[in-house]
């Protein structure tokens, strides 16, 4: 579980978050919501500690983030970033095993081989896994990213919109992945855009605005329109379909 408790963060001397205060809870998924600009990537590469906050602290596990060694960090954090910066001369696979790394120290065993292994197949890569990224399209090297975090097999798994890039079928299956990861006991926290997805498959929702927390709560007090419309300031509906919540703004 991981808690903020009245976190800021400048960025270049600018107040980007403001007096957050959340509880993300083990074992739930967690999707961050909120117009472009909101702090919804800060947040996340604060949980993820690449930037230090201006006040306040976050908490892992009731620990202190800023006290916990960067090698134990590295086993119980994973982090999926909007800028991933590869190396175009890596395979699939090498980009994977890289995510074994805090476990194998370079040298993979029989366990790092099969999590590679496993990862790539939970993302379709199979057929993608001896492809340098440089020859794949959008979508196969965000697949491939994802799969580099699933490998880590940390506690804690921070997914920076995972679904950009990705077809319906792909976006499903990763969401699917990210429950099942929640399910399996983990903390896992999603910045989404798509507020149907977001519904469908977050236990929880936070949605930030101009910096600070608007709202946050189950999908069904989350994604309605008097909320949606106010965080988004423009007309939003929220229709039913089979039992599920569908924003629409038409
Ligand atoms: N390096 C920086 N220096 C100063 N301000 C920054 C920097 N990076 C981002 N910002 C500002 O911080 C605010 C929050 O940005 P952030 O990327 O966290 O928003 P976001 O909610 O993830 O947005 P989006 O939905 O567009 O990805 C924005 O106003 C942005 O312009």
């Amino acid at each position: 579980m991981i808690e903020t408790r009245a976190l800021s963060v400048h960025l270049t001397g600018k107040p980007v978050l403001h007096d957050v205060s959340l509880s993300l809870p083990r074992g739930k998924l967690t999707a961050l919501v909120g117009p472009n600009g909101a702090g919804k990537s800060t947040l996340l590469t604060a949980l993820g500690r690449l930037i230090a906050p201006a006040s306040g602290e976050i908490l892992l596990d009731c620990v202190p983030l800023n006290t916990i060694p960067a090698p134990e960090l590295a086993l119980r954090l994973s982090i999926l970033r909007q800028e991933g910066a590869v190396g175009p001369r890596l395979t699939v696979r090498d980009l994977v095993s890289f995510g074994r790394y805090p476990h194998s120290h370079g040298r993979l065993g029989v366990t790092d081989r099969a999590e590679v292994e496993r990862a790539i197949d939970r993302l379709d890569l199979a057929a993608f896994s001896d492809r340098y990224l440089d020859t794949l399209s959008g979508g196969q090297k965000q697949r491939a990213q994802i799969a580099m975090v699933l490998a880590q097999q940390t506690d804690v798994i921070l997914l920076d919109e995972p679904l950009n890039n990705l077809d319906l079928a792909h976006a499903r299956r990763v969401m699917r992945i990210a429950r099942q990861e929640a399910e399996a006991g983990r903390t896992v926290v999603v910045v989404l855009h798509d507020l149907t997805v977001a519904a469908a498959y977050a236990d929880h929702l936070v949605a930030l605005k101009a910096g600070r927390v608007a709202a946050s709560g189950r999908p069904d007090q989350v994604v309605t329109e008097p909320v949606l419309s106010d965080l988004f300031d423009t007309e939003v509906t929220v229709a039913e379909v089979g039992g599920r919540r569908v924003v629409l703004t038409l």
